[in-house]
């Protein structure tokens, strides 16, 4: 993971960030970027539409600032230097509306919303320094893999101020805004095939025999170990399933179940298909604000 330079430390410490929508992805954020001490939990403040239960649950857990008054929550956006907006596509629209009188000149907009462009974002808010993003679940313990994509108006520091906020949970990239919808169906899902495989992997073990808590023990230490042995000798994965799989042996014949119900074909059609919703999600979006 990079180490952030100093001076952007200091520029993202003095911040005050306004994370608009408190649910997952939130506090996945909120509990990385706390965990790296990037900031001091009272430069965060969370904001929720209606369910103050949670709000007090971040505010016990985490430390942040929070408001549940309608009057106290558009104060905490009008404060802010970067608001993150963290609602749900479907509730995108209207928060957007509901953030343009508050919005003061130089706030930096940051998403994570899936299907959310720089488009709608400026149709709705006006030319404003805003970055779309795509972070996922792993963020909450600094393994995160995020893209991140710039509108025209905003500048290096800004720039940096995003990337060390995801840099801070895990590894950020820079993509053009069209391969947004790609990195949705890759990162931003990922996560969630590979825990469907995980299941799989560890009903079978139990099928077979083995206590539950065996199962999972070796399966995510099998994940673990396969992902950190792509990372480690940088060698390709294809190189690497070689080796495992002896000529006629055990690993072959389960390979040879996998081709025969097209596993490959299936995932590459699953993350294509996440993309495309992505996509349907962007158009849905754009819709609804025109
Ligand atoms: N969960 C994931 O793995 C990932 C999610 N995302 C994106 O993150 C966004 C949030 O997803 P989750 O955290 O899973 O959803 P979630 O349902 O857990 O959280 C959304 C929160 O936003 C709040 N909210 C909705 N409208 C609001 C408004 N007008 N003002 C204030 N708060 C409002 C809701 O009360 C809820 O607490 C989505 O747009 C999703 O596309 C992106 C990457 C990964
Ligand atoms: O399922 C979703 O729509 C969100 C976006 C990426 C991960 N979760």
């Amino acid at each position: 993971m990079n180490e952030i330079k100093t001076q952007e430390k200091d520029t993202f410490r003095s911040l005050h960030f306004s994370i608009f929508g408190a649910g997952s992805i939130a506090e996945a954020i909120v509990r990385g970027v706390l965990a790296k001490q990037l900031t001091e939990p009272s430069q965060i403040s969370m904001i929720n539409r209606s369910n103050n239960e949670r709000l007090l649950q971040l505010q016990r857990k985490y430390g942040v600032t929070i408001e549940l008054s309608s009057e106290g929550k558009q104060q905490l956006l009008q404060e802010a230097d970067v608001i993150v907006l963290c609602m749900k596509p479907k509730d995108a629209a209207g928060a957007l509306h509901e953030l343009k009188p508050l919005l003061r000149s130089g706030t930096l907009i940051i998403s994570v919303i899936a299907g959310l462009s720089l488009h709608a974002i400026e149709h709705i808010l006006g030319p404003v320094a805003a970055v779309r993003t795509m972070p996922n679940t792993s963020s909450t313990i600094g393994l995160g893999a995020t893209a991140i994509c710039c509108s025209d108006a905003v500048n290096d520091t800004q720039r940096a101020i995003a990337m060390a906020m995801f840099e801070a949970v895990g590894i950020a990239v820079e993509v053009e805004e069209q391969h947004m919808n790609i990195v949705t169906g890759l990162s931003g899902s990922g996560p969630a095939y590979l825990y469907y495989v995980m299941e799989a992997m560890i009903q079978a073990a139990v099928d077979g025999g083995l206590t539950k808590e065996d199962a999972r023990d070796l399966t995510v230490q099998t994940v673990l170990g396969a992902a950190e042995m792509v990372r480690l000798t940088q060698e390709e994965p294809a190189e690497l399933r070689r080796k495992v799989t002896s000529p006629g042996g055990t690993t072959q014949a389960a390979i040879d179940v996998m081709n025969t119900h097209h596993v490959g074909r299936t995932i590459v059609s699953a993350v294509h298909r996440a993309a495309e919703r992505s996509q349907e999600m962007e158009h849905q979006i754009g819709r609804e604000i025109e």
